[in-house]
């Protein structure tokens, strides 16, 4: 027997409206002991609330009746007076009544343990509870809707598809049998390897998208990294000094350009020191760099080209800073962008620069995008079981059937067709009370 949970929706403390949400075979039950009887499904309906003798609000209620609710269980919403004395009296009413508080994501899990979505779709929920950017929300709203999982869903069928072709072949066996399967299941692998690999191209995309795209200040010592980074996150976050070696420590800021969320970081200038505690700040500097999505390669009028030249990639740019002072004067072929954090020249300009790289990076006309790092690991099974089917079906087609049911078990797991009880607690773990 399932147990019916309730939690608050609405975020605690005073509000003009809490929402308490209630799921589970007791809710048409704890209803009527509150007082909240002769409900229309789906109706909302203004009802006095009480509980052993006591009035507990003046509340809005609605009820669904299984399997058409969120969760697909009998559930409930109670609307009640945002107050903090008004949710407590509600919420020791349904406890004495033998309605528990829910874990973390657990209306979300019985949603999915009753197939009202599946597990991409779950993770959607979360993401969009999350999303703090238009970006961010467009991508989760597209995966709740079932556009990730139907990839994965077409992917899967194609994969059937091909696993029936094999198996044809060796049920009935003859000579002919590795010409007429290359023939027939080949090309079929041949294009769902060719989608696999784009989907798993798309999956740096969607992680970006999701947790943020990460650019990296970096340059010489006193080139101006830190007070550029003060100026693009618009605050006085990092140390700024004339001393050469000034940060030490990598300084993370996220901020929001052009409605993509972008993870900032300040770094120590690069030079070769004896000090061990700037030595390690440089050792960590050039760490994120190779790490960074984007790298913004800060010099100042008279700064050496060197650096740049030997740890840039084509994708990069030169922030020719203290364009107040003079220019700088470069041989590599990145693109240059001259600005002043002093005088305040070019920032706008490197503003929509940033913004117009990251809308070309993120902006993918073949979304859905793969947007974790979960799905990534399996599609990137699938390829390579994909792969290694496609070999075998030349050489030795007895083989091929277990790659393919290999490949089809990679994709099950990321909608949560199977394989699901070692991931649940995971995935839901991060939700919040309440959804
Ligand atoms: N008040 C309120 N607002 C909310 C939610 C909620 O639970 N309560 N949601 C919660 O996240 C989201 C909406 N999602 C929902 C998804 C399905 C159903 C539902 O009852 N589905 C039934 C009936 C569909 C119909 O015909 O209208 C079903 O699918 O069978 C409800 C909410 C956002 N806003
Ligand atoms: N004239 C002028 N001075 C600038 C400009 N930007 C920064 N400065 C000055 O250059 C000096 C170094 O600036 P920082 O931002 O600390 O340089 P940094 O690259 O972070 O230096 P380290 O942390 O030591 O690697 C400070 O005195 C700044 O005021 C600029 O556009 N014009
Ligand atoms: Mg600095």
């Amino acid at each position: 027997m399932t147990d019916t949970i309730f939690a608050l929706a609405t975020p605690p403390g005073r509000g003009a409206i809490a929402v308490i949400r209630l799921s589970g075979p007791a809710v048409e039950s704890a209803l009527t002991a509150l007082g909240a009887t002769k409900l229309k499904p789906r109706v909302a309906a203004v009802r006095d609330l009480t509980y052993a003798g006591d009035h507990i609000d003046q509340a809005l209620v609605l009820r669904f009746v299984a399997p058409s609710s969120y969760t697909g269980e009998d559930s409930a919403e109670l609307h009640l007076h945002g107050g903090r004395a008004v949710v407590e009296a509600a919420s020791r009413a349904l406890i004495a009544l033998g309605v528990r508080p829910a874990e973390p994501g657990e209306f979300t899990r019985r949603a999915f343990q009753n197939s009202r979505m599946d597990l991409a779709q779950a993770e959607a929920v979360a993401d969009l509870i999350d999303a703090e950017t238009s970006a961010q929300a467009r991508q989760a709203l597209g995966q709740l809707d079932g556009k990730l999982s139907e990839t994965y869903a077409g992917f899967r069928r194609d994969l059937l598809h091909a696993l029936a072709l094999v198996e044809a072949e060796i049920d009935f066996p003859d000579e002919e049998v590795p010409d007429n399967l290359a023939r027939t299941a080949g090309p079929v692998l041949d294009r769902l390897a060719d989608d696999l690999r784009r989907a798993v191209d798309t999956g740096r995309r969607g992680e970006r998208v999701r947790d943020g795209y990460r650019i990296v200040l970096i340059g010489e010592t006193n080139a101006g990294k830190s007070s550029l980074f003060n100026a693009l996150v618009a605050r006085e976050a990092a140390i700024v000094t004339p001393i050469a070696g000034t940060t030490r420590d990598v300084l993370d800021a996220d901020l929001v350009i052009g409605g993509y969320a972008v993870t900032l970081s300040d770094t120590a200038g690069l030079r070769e020191s004896d000090d061990p505690v700037e030595a390690e700040g440089v050792r960590r500097a050039r760490l994120r760099a190779e790490q960074a999505d984007l790298r913004l390669w800060v010099r100042a009028p008279g700064d050496p080209d060197g650096v740049a030249a030997d740890y840039a990639r084509p994708e990069d740019l030169v922030v020719a800073n203290k364009s107040d002072l003079g220019s700088i004067h470069t041989a590599s072929c990145l693109e240059v962008l001259s600005v002043s954090t002093e005088s305040g020249q070019g920032l706008p300009e490197l503003h929509d620069w940033i913004a117009a790289r990251l809308s070309a990076d993120l902006a993918g006309a073949d979304f859905p995008a793969v947007t974790r790092e979960r799905h990534r690991l399996r599609l990137s099974e699938a390829l390579s079981a994909v792969t290694a089917a496609r070999v075998a079906l030349d050489v030795a087609p007895e083989m091929a059937g277990d790659d393919l049911r290999r490949a089809a078990d990679a994709l099950a797991r990321v909608t949560g067709a199977i394989g699901v009880e070692d991931i649940l607690g995971q995935v839901f773990s991060t939700f919040c009370i309440g959804k």
